[in-house]
């Protein structure tokens, strides 16, 4: 169909809702495709979105942390593609070390130090396993069913503490159990050296199965920031300003604030979180349509809750990461050490992951209830230590928080490709979509993030040319079964 017509009478050609890596990467294509006629609103002080750093220590040794993404997940291969967030970072001097989940580990239980390693091991291969499993079936166009069925099947059925931590460091990548995600979307989604893997795995046009963490003390932000401002002027950026209604017809969108200042376009690409569009705290006018109101509420949104504590001196464990299995599976399981040489060595801080239903659970509760939580855990994994009070504690409340109303995206069982493409069509020609939770391949990562604002300002600009080119994304009026039920 021919591209409608632009109104003149509207204030800006776009309108990017959201100044996360998403949002500022639409706006820079955009302005590489001679289109300046747009503004980024977000509602928090600063662009980044979910990269979100903070000062955290006792005063006068403070040191930056990370509360939302710290890696760089899959970096490159000889002369193969490369992550697009290492090539900012490294275009923005980011300082970032090597993270090695695999071999710098040591493990506990409630017994204190004890080494299950040989567990964790098999685990791992279990978690391959499962996933090349999963992409079997892509190929075999079989049903998706959970990971946990997954696991059952091949033979993986954790029973002891020691097993469910081991097998935990999966939640521990989705952000949800594996009775939550999908058997086949894991196959691609997250394991290293996995079938179909499209982060990791080399050999099937991924990056590469390394991975780095910033410690960079101007935040992992910087290197967004920064590319930020190669390009961005003061007026294409509006900060502070929290969006409340998106109004859209054939002829452009309105944008309500919660300060009441509307303001047209003729464009819009929203990059809020999937939990942000599930929970209504933007509302649509008219109403979203019910396969896109079908497709956003049948992904689900993950919650991964780093839970920060200082001490007066270090007295853990000189590896990067440690286990704990505790008796609940998923209780304090993951913990890590900054206190190290290539990360921030004197800090005195060790932080604990929480992930899924227990990151809700701790976030009903009060700061001094989980902190005396987790020194319970700390005073079990050292029994020949008193574990002194921190001298700083600190955690976010993704799952509460009306910008994000948690951390990632996850693909449960029940999802389907169809329902994908619903998640990311634009409704009607004026209204886009884009963030880590339209990406098919790689959501829940920065890179999905960066690729979603590439690809959706790309087809924005189209429209904004209108050289002929102002085209619709597929979407699906009604998702049905390739087998009808027999009832
Ligand atoms: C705890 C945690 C750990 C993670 N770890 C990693 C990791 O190690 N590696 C990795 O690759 N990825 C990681 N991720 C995922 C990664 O951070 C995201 O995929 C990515 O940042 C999402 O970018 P986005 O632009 O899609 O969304 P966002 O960054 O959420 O951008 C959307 C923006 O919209 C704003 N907003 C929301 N509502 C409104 C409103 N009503 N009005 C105005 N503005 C609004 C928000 O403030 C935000 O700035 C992690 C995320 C979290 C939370």
């Amino acid at each position: 169909p021919p591209p409608p017509p632009s109104l003149a009478k509207n204030q800006t050609s776009v309108l990017i809702l959201g100044g996360g890596v998403s949002g500022i990467i639409a706006a820079r294509t955009l302005h590489e495709q001679g289109i300046d006629d747009f503004l980024i609103i977000e509602a928090r002080d600063e662009l980044g979105g979910r990269l979100r750093s903070k000062q955290f220590g006792a005063e006068g040794r403070r040191a930056t942390v990370e509360l939302g993404a710290n890696w760089i997940q899959g970096t490159q291969t000889g002369n193969g593609p490369t992550n697009p967030i290492l090539t900012l970072a490294q275009k923005h001097g980011l300082k970032a070390t090597e993270s090695d989940f695999y071999n710098s580990i040591v493990t506990y239980d409630e017994t204190g130090p004890a080494d299950y390693l040989d567990v964790f091991n098999r685990a791992v291969e279990a978690y391959i396993n499962l996933t090349v499993a999963g992409g079997a079936r892509v190929q075999r166009k079989q049903v998706d069913a959970t990971c946990r069925t997954g696991y059952s099947i091949i033979g993986a059925k954790p029973k002891t503490p020691e097993e469910m931590v081991s097998e935990y460091y999966m939640d521990w990548e989705y952000a949800q159990t594996p009775e939550q995600t999908s058997w086949i979307a894991s196959s691609w989604a997250s394991a290293r050296s996995s079938a179909n893997n499209f982060t990791y795995d080399a050999d099937q046009g991924g990056f590469s199965d390394g991975n780095l963490f910033s410690v960079d003390q101007r935040g992992f932000k910087h290197f967004i920031q920064a590319e930020a401002h190669t390009f961005l002027s003061p007026e294409q950026t509006l900060l502070n300003a929290t969006v409340r209604n998106i109004a859209y017809s054939d002829n452009g969108v309105l944008v309500t604030l919660a300060d009441g200042t509307s303001i047209s376009a003729d464009y819009a690409i929203t990059t809020f979180s999937l939990g942000v569009l599930q929970n209504d705290d933007v509302l649509f006018e008219p109403a979203l349509p019910t396969w896109k109101q079908e497709a956003i509420q049948s992904m689900t949104m993950g919650t991964y809750t780093k839970i920060f504590l200082q001490f007066e001196e270090k007295f853990w464990f000189d590896t990067q990461f440690a286990l704990y299995a505790d008796r609940e599976r998923g209780r304090y399981p993951v913990w890590q050490s900054l206190d190290l040489q290539d990360f921030l060595p004197g800090s005195d801080i060790v932080f604990a992951t929480v992930t899924g239903d227990f990151s809700e659970r701790i976030e009903a509760m009060s700061d001094a209830e989980v902190q005396a939580e987790l020194l319970d855990v700390l005073q079990t994994m050292f029994p020949n230590t008193t574990i002194p009070t921190p001298t700083a504690f600190f955690f976010p409340r993704w799952f509460s928080d009306p910008l994000y109303r948690g951390s990632f995206s996850n693909w449960p069982s029940g999802f389907v490709s169809p329902h994908h493409a619903n998640v990311r069509a634009n409704v009607g020609q004026r209204l886009w979509f884009s963030g880590e939770g339209t990406s098919q391949k790689y959501f829940g990562f920065l890179h999905g993030a960066y690729f979603e604002g590439l690809d959706i300002g790309t087809r924005v600009a189209k429209c904004v040319h209108a050289v002929g080119a102002c085209e619709s994304l597929p979407f699906i009026e009604e998702v049905s079964n390739a087998t009808p039920y027999d009832i």
